[in-house]
């Protein structure tokens, strides 16, 4: 469903993916892996559409996107969670969750109750401030926000990146939830390589902005996690 084919993008001069291939099929978690500032985030920011590449084709659902607005993006059906959450902190927990049905395609203007089951939390905290939710919750809205659309791609930039380790099991289990419907596929930068291992269909690994491996959940060897993982 989601296609890239050598995709080149980076800041200005300075060129930070180099020649990028990857694939998400319906349905699919995958894993994008890498060492810190090798270029995930960048790669996430081009299949949004808030960076453009210098080359190379982005296609989604059968269809070139390349030049796409990340409006147009969402309205596509693309979910994106971005690294550090971006929240609203002074708007409501509900506010941030109707914003993020103007991504809807289907005209939906109310939130669906299934939100709701996947984050109970939220439904109590309808009224409170974003910001002055715990780190684990403002995560758990910024997924549920990006899911009110009812995207059929989610993008999630490192989800659990300063996160407590109670919560970061939340996180990991609503990430399971999604996949175990298979209505929703995954596109999840990750660095922890056990969870990776456990949730992924699929990996890839970049480093310098380049893919170095790629395969099966199962096949990431020793070898690739010395090389292109630890620091
Ligand atoms: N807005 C920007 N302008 C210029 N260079 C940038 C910008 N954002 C990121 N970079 C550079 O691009 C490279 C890749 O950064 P990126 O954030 O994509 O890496 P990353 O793999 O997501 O790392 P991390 O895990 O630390 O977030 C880094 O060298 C970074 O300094």
């Amino acid at each position: 469903m989601l296609n890239l084919e050598r995709i080149e993008a980076g800041y200005g001069e300075s060129m930070v993916i180099r020649n990028v291939h990857l694939k998400v099929e319906p349905g699919q978690v995958v894993c994008l892996m890498g060492r810190n500032g090798v270029g995930k985030s960048t790669l996430m920011k081009t299949i949004m559409g808030l960076i453009k590449p210098r080359s190379g084709t982005i296609s989604y659902c059968g269809r070139d996107i390349t030049s796409f607005t990340p409006d147009r993006r969402a309205k596509a059906g693309i979910g994106y969670v971005p690294q550090g959450r971006d929240i609203f902190p002074q708007l409501t927990v509900e506010e941030n969750l109707l914003l993020g049905l103007e991504a809807a395609s289907d005209g939906r203007k109310r939130l669906p109750e299934s939100l709701f089951e996947t984050f109970p939390v939220l439904r109590e905290m309808l009224q409170r401030k974003g910001g002055d939710l715990s780190g684990g919750q403002q995560q758990q809205l910024a997924i549920a926000r990006a899911l009110a659309s009812g995207p059929k791609l989610l993008l999630l930039d490192e989800p659990m990146e300063g996160i407590q380790p109670s919560i970061v099991m939340e996180i990991e289990a609503i990430i399971e939830s999604i996949k175990r419907s298979r209505e929703i596929a995954v596109l999840l930068v990750e660095q922890s390589l056990e969870f990776a291992a456990s949730i992924a269909d699929h990996y890839y690994v970049l480093d310098r902005g380049t893919i170095v491996a790629k395969g099966n959940a199962e096949q990431i060897s020793e070898e690739q996690v010395r090389k292109h993982l630890t620091v």
